[in-house]
């Protein structure tokens, strides 16, 4: 099982959401950016350097969602989903296709990653019932 973690990256109500490069594995569809752990890696430092590698941000996570498996021909990756606070950085695409900031609302829209529908409606929940 691959492990994957994506970041919710949050700013004035939006959340962050990338396609994924066209030529790549699920390419063409959305995702929240992210990639696998490295041996040994924890899902809260292998964000902060996938997301400075790929979208020139600098993040910091705070809470974790649910894990999604999921199964795809060939491959099942476990994707844990960060929450995460913006502190810096101009955002630039170095391996995606597109990004956009969405309200919460606007998420299910979107052509998704299989993977990522169920966090996508956890993450809906959570915030139409903010604790
Ligand atoms: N980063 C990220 N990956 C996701 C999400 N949903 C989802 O199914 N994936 C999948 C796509 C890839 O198979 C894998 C992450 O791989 P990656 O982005 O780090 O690297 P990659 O495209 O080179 O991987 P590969 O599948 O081509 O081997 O997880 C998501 O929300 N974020």
């Amino acid at each position: 099982m691959t492990e994957v973690a994506c970041a919710l990256i949050e700013h004035n109500g939006r959340v962050l959401v990338a396609q994924r490069g066209l030529h790549k594995s699920e390419g063409g569809l959305w995702e929240f950016p992210g990639g696998k752990l490295e041996p040994g890696e924890s899902p809260e430092a292998c964000i902060v350097r996938e997301i400075a590698e790929e979208l020139s941000l600098q993040i910091s996570p705070y809470a974790r969602l649910a894990p999604a498996i999921h199964v795809y021909p060939g491959k099942s990756i476990r994707l844990i989903p960060l929450l995460c606070r913006l502190h810096g950085g101009k955002l630039q695409l170095h391996e995606h296709a597109a990004c956009q900031w969405l309200l919460p609302q606007e998420l299910p829209a979107l052509a998704w990653c299989p993977a990522d529908v169920p966090i996508v409606e956890e993450y809906i929940r959570m915030r139409h019932n903010p604790q």
